[in-house]
This record gives structure tokens, C-alpha cells and sequence, in this order.
């Protein structure tokens, strides 16, 4: 079935913006292919090198060009409740490149870190750097040039963003990524978010607040909001990066282990030696992108990745914009009501038909483009499936019901909970912003109120517990951006923010920051572009300016007269303090290279 003709229309576009850059890519990739199994350009020396530590079985293997080789890239620590899984997955996929007659090896490491650990601290100043650090700790790994594909271990944040980043650039690999899965559920998400209203009040102490977090936060795997890790893991199903079913088993469970054995197995049969070869710059096109950008709004996903796909789509020499965001979510119903959307985790999401269940509700609609080629082959109706554990003890996957099992949770394409997704893109005389309403209150869609201007969220924090933000207002959080400080998440705004409109007040968020993927219910038009420190206009707006947010017609402006605002001298704070510290001293090249937000706020391109 084709899709909906306002979808073709879209991608139609991005294909016709594409061309030069796409064109250019795949010359690239398929120069590379040309050059036949990587393996056989090294010397003996690279190659003895390469396999020194494998067995004399391996290196009987790895010395010809007929048997497989398995490049791993790891984003384990221990940092990342969602990552510590990760752990024991090279033996695991190791045995089961063996069985499958092929070999497997880590071919490198890359840093991952957790923005919970590091939200509200100065070390959330390198979490968007790290996506393209993770990129280029990934490339080095896969430069060896030992491998016939790849399968890369991540989950979080910046960590899929990146690795997916990787993939592309090695695009003449077959890349197939493997998530370890949700944490099961815990304290619901909204109790926690309760809690810590309470501690912003002082309702609360600090012995409370930890009891909560760690109640909510209690094991290994991914925190149970949908935010961007989620999201990530959403996407990988969606753009075919996973094998089907794989995004929400939880870690330590015979099926978890089941997809893990399958999924290196399934990358030993893609490559160049088999007859099903699928290398990921060929696999993942403009539909690919557009069915990614679907499936976000679908969900209501994360913010991040208005940054992160149109990252990612670069990498593949594909230009998404934020109007083709925009311009999709019009289009697309939000079909999941997942926190910070709704009450319920993706736990409640899988059990209520999860990933099948939607991608079968989008294509019956025609959202999604069905003819992509995916790791499992061709076709997207292959993902409308709930995967189960067979009495061989490999996976089994059972078509995906026709009823949501939760309909409070998962809706039909005929009953959505909102006609559209809800990430709107906002412009006016302050530039170009984004803003999330899935999770806003309709009254809530459009905010005048005036500026109070802060140059750094603790700022808000301390003016909150002094009691001075009893009122309407809009909070101009700025110098925010990538080249200011590296676009730190603001997520600790929310309690505070959330306690004044809970209190009646009309307050809204403008920055040229990002907030987490978990932020939701105060309107914000984050990722100001320009930002501050590259003349943007928002570095001009004073105290009792009157500022309007309105997501229904798409604008973001302050009222004040033009030639007046113009001849305004922009605030130039002193920023030292976020130079030096916990290593952004280490990142100041970066800072000075980052590309704005509407292009994926990247060091790379
Ligand atoms: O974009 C995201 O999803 C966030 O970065 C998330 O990964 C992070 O952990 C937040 O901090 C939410 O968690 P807390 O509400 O516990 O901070
Ligand atoms: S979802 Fe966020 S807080 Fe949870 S493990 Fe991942 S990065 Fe850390």
C-alpha cells in the first residue's frame, strides 16, 4: 500500500533537497562496497594484529574472505541503568556467531552518559557533544577494517544518535542495533514528578525525594519514560534498525537473550558473503527518515530528536528540516499516551501491543512508507508483530492483534488521542524555536505574559524559592545554545515551573536550551535558533517584555516595537564560568565549531 500522498509529498521533497548530498554519499558507499571483503586490503601484519587474541579456529577464519566477521561496538558502563546489561553481551553474541559459522569481536568502545546522573550538573554541558564524540569513538573502532558488518549496543540519549551516525558513515556495513530493554516498572512517573513538586515547595525533605527516585529508579535497563531513550529505541524499530519485537523486552530475560542471539546471527547473514546483502547506507533512505519522524509523533516523542534525526539523516547525505517535522506532525495522530504524555511506562505501552500494534495502525492509515528495506528484509508490515519466546527457546513472532489491549494507552489510528503529534516548529522575530504540546493542556497551547530573563536555570531556581515567581510570566532562559555552553537539557525546570502553573499561573519556557525528552507539561519553545551568543535575538529581550508563545499559529515573538528592539544592545554575560569545570575545558573546540540547532547542533557537518 502506498502511502498517504501528503506523506509521498513530503518525502518527494526531502529527496529533491537531498540529491546532491545523497547522490554524492552513496557514490561513497558503493565505492567502498566495490572494494570487495575489507579484510582482504590488510597486510598480514594488520591482520595478524587483528586477530591476535582468537582462537586458532578464528584466525583460520579471519585469514580468508569467505567467513564473517562481526564487528561489536559497546556502550556499556555501569553509569546507565540502561546500559549495564550490556555487560555480557559480546560472549553472548560471540556463541552465537560461532554457531552461526561466523566470528564476532569488539571492535571498539564509546563513552555513554547518563543525562539523569548528570541532569542539573555541569556535566551536562558535554551530554550533546558526546552524541558526535560517541560517532567518532565508534569510527574508530570500525576502522580496523576487520569487520563484514556491524551491531551496535546502546540505548540512551545521545548513544543511538551517535552509533547511528557511525552506521551511515560506515554505510557500506550492514549495521543491525541490539537495545538490552526497559527497567521494569517501578514507582509510576507521574508519583515521582509529584514527589519532586513537593520537594521544590519544601513540602518534602531529601530523604523522601531519594526514597522516591530510587523506587523509581531500581534496576537495570531503561528508565520507563518515554523520553529520548525511548524514542531511540522506537525509532531503531521503526527505520528497521532492529529486529522486530526488539525494543521493549526487559534485560535478563530468556526472550531478551533470544533477540540478542538472533540479531548477531541476522548480521552475519546480511553482508557482502551471504545473498541478502543489506548495508546500512543503502537500507536507510528518506523513507526511512520520514518513518522515523512519524513514528515520533506518533508516540510523542522526545524533543531531542528534532536535533538528533535531522544529525542523523546528515550523516546519510539526507537534509531534513524542521518544517518537514512540522509539516508531519499536522499530519500524523498521537496514538500513545506514555509519560510524560500519559500516566502509563513502556512496559504498559508493550503490554498494550506496543511497537506492532502501531506500526500496523500507521500503515493501515498509509503514514508510513511499508517498501523500506529493513535488517530483516523487505517491508515494514514484517514489524507488525509481538515477539515471543518458542519452545526452542528462540524467538517466534505472532502477528500483532487488531485491538489495542489498552486503549487508554494505544490507540487505533480510527480513535487517536489528538488529531496531530504535537511538535510544532515555531518561528517569528526571534527566530525559529520548536515546542512540544502532546503533553501541554490545550489552554496551555498559547502563553502572553512577561519576560523575566535568566542567564542560567539555577537563577529560576533561586528566584523560585525566594518566592519572587508567584505570577504570570514567560522565563527567558538563555546563552543556553551549543556554542554558549554545549545546549544542556533544563529538565530541572520543571518542577518549579510545573509548581506555578499548578498554582494558576500562566508561565511558559523560552531558551535556546533543550529540555529532556521526560519534560512535558509547561509549554516551551526550546532550541531558540539563533541562539544567544551568535546574535540572536533573544539575547535582546529585557525584563517586562511582553513575550507570546503560540503553538497553534506557529509563532513565537516578543511585542515590542521593531525598530526599537533593533536598536537594542544584546546582553553579553560573562561565561567564563562554564569554560573550566568536570572537563568542559576539554570542549571548547567544540563549542566554537557547533553548528546551529536547526541543523542538528552537530560538530560534524
Ligand atoms: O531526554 C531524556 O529523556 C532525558 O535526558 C533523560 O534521559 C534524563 O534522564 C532526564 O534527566 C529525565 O530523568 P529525570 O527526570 O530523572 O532527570
Ligand atoms: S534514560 Fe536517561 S536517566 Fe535513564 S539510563 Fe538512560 S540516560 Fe540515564
Amino acid at each position: 500500500m502506498s502511502a498517504d500522498s501528503r506523506i509521498e509529498a513530503i518525502t518527494r521533497r526531502i529527496v529533491e533537497r537531498s540529491k546532491p548530498t545523497r547522490e554524492a554519499y552513496l557514490d561513497r558507499v558503493r565505492s567502498q562496497i566495490s572494494k570487495g571483503v575489507h579484510r582482504s586490503v590488510l597486510s598480514c601484519g594488520n591482520l595478524a594484529h587483528g586477530f591476535a587474541v582468537c582462537s586458532p579456529g578464528d584466525k583460520t577464519a579471519l585469514s580468508g574472505d569467505q567467513v564473517p566477521n562481526l564487528g561489536m561496538i559497546t556502550a556499556y558502563n555501569d553509569m546507565l541503568s540502561a546500559h549495564q546489561p550490556f555487560e555480557t553481551y559480546p560472549a553472548l553474541i560471540r556463541k552465537a556467531a560461532h554457531e552461526a559459522g561466523g566470528v564476532a569481536q569488539v571492535a571498539g568502545g564509546v563513552p555513554a552518559m547518563c543525562d539523569g546522573v548528570t541532569q542539573g550538573q555541569p556535566g551536562m554541558e558535554l551530554s550533546l557533544f558526546s552524541r558526535d564524540v560517541i560517532a567518532m569513538a565508534a569510527g574508530i573502532g570500525l576502522s580496523h577494517n576487520m569487520f563484514d558488518a556491524a551491531v551496535f549496543l546502546g540505548v540512551c540519549d545521545k548513544i543511538v544518535p551517535g552509533l547511528v551516525i557511525a552506521a551511515l558513515t560506515f554505510g557500506h556495513l550492514p549495521s543491525i542495533f541490539i537495545p538490552a530493554g526497559p527497567m521494569t516498572s517501578g514507582l509510576p512517573n507521574d508519583e515521582k514528578s509529584r514527589i519532586r513538586q513537593l520537594y521544590a515547595e519544601g513540602k518534602v525533605g531529601r530523604a523522601e525525594l531519594l526514597e522516591a527516585e530510587s523506587k523509581s529508579y531500581h534496576g537495570p535497563g531503561t528508565c520507563t519514560f518515554y523520553g529520548t531513550a525511548n524514542s531511540n529505541q522506537m525509532l531503531m524499530e521503526i527505520m528497521g534498525f532492529h529486529m522486530p519485537g526488539s525494543s521493549f523486552i526487559n534485560p535478563n530475560t530468556p526472550l531478551r537473550d533470544a533477540l540478542t542471539r538472533e540479531a548477531a546471527k541476522r548480521a552475519l547473514a546480511i553482508t557482502a558473503l551471504g545473498n541478502e546483502f543489506t548495508p546500512a547506507g543503502e537500507m536507510i533512505d528518506e523513507r526511512s527518515i520520514v518513518n522515523g519522524v512519524v513514528g515520533l509523533h506518533a508516540t510523542g516523542g522526545s524533543t531531542n530528536h528534532t536535533l538528533h534525526l535531522v544529525a542523523m539523516a546528515r550523516a546519510a547525505g539526507i537534509q531534513l528540516t524542521w518544517q518537514d517535522i512540522s509539516d508531519l506532525s499536522d499530519i500524523i495522530p498521537l496514538l500513545a499516551r506514555v509519560y510524560p504524555n500519559g500516566l502509563a511506562d513502556v512496559n504498559h505501552f508493550h503490554a498494550a501491543g506496543g511497537m506492532g500494534f502501531l506500526i500496523k495502525q500507521l500503515l493501515k492509515a498509509g503514514y508510513l512508507h511499508d517498501d523500506v528495506r529493513t535488517v530483516f528484509g523487505q517491508g515494514l508490515a514484517a514489524y507488525t508483530i509481538d515477539p515471543k519466546l518458542g519452545e526452542d527457546g528462540n524467538v517466534v513472532r505472532q502477528p500483532s492483534p487488531e485491538e489495542s489491549a489498552d486503549p487508554k494507552v494505544l490507540a487505533r489510528i480510527e480513535a487517536p488521542f489528538q488529531p496531530n503529534g504535537g511538535l510544532k516548529m515555531l518561528t517569528g522575530n526571534l527566530g525559529k524555536a520548536v515546542i512540544k504540546i502532546s503533553a501541554v493542556k490545550p489552554e496551555r497551547h498559547v502563553v502572553e505574559a512577561p519576560a523575566i530573563v535568566f542567564h542560567d536555570q539555577q537563577e529560576l531556581q533561586d528566584a523560585f524559592k525566594a518566592g519572587k515567581l508567584d505570577r504570570d510570566f514567560i522565563a527567558v532562559v538563555r546563552f543556553q545554545g551549543p556554542k554558549s555552553n554545549g545546549m544542556p537539557e533544563l529538565h530541572r525546570l520543571t518542577p518549579p515551573l510545573g509548581v506555578l502553573q499548578d498554582r494558576g499561573y500562566k508561565v511558559a519556557l523560552v531558551t535556546d536550551g533543550r529540555m529532556s525528552g521526560a519534560s512535558g507539561k509547561v509549554p516551551a519553545a526550546i532550541h531558540v535558533t539563533p541562539e544567544a551568543v551568535d546574535g540572536g535575538a533573544i539575547a535582546k529581550i529585557k525584563d517586562g517584555d511582553i513575550v507570546r508563545l503560540d503553538a497553534i499559529a506557529g509563532t513565537l515573538e516578543v511585542l515590542v516595537d521593531a525598530a526599537e528592539f533593533a536598536a537594542r544592545t544584546p546582553a553579553a554575560p560573562d561565561l567564563s564560568h562554564n569554560e573550566f569545570g568536570l572537563g568542559r575545558e576539554l570542549f571548547a573546540p567544540l563549542r566554537r565549531v557547533a553548528g546551529a540547532a536547526d541543523m542538528g547542533a552537530s560538530v560534524l557537518y
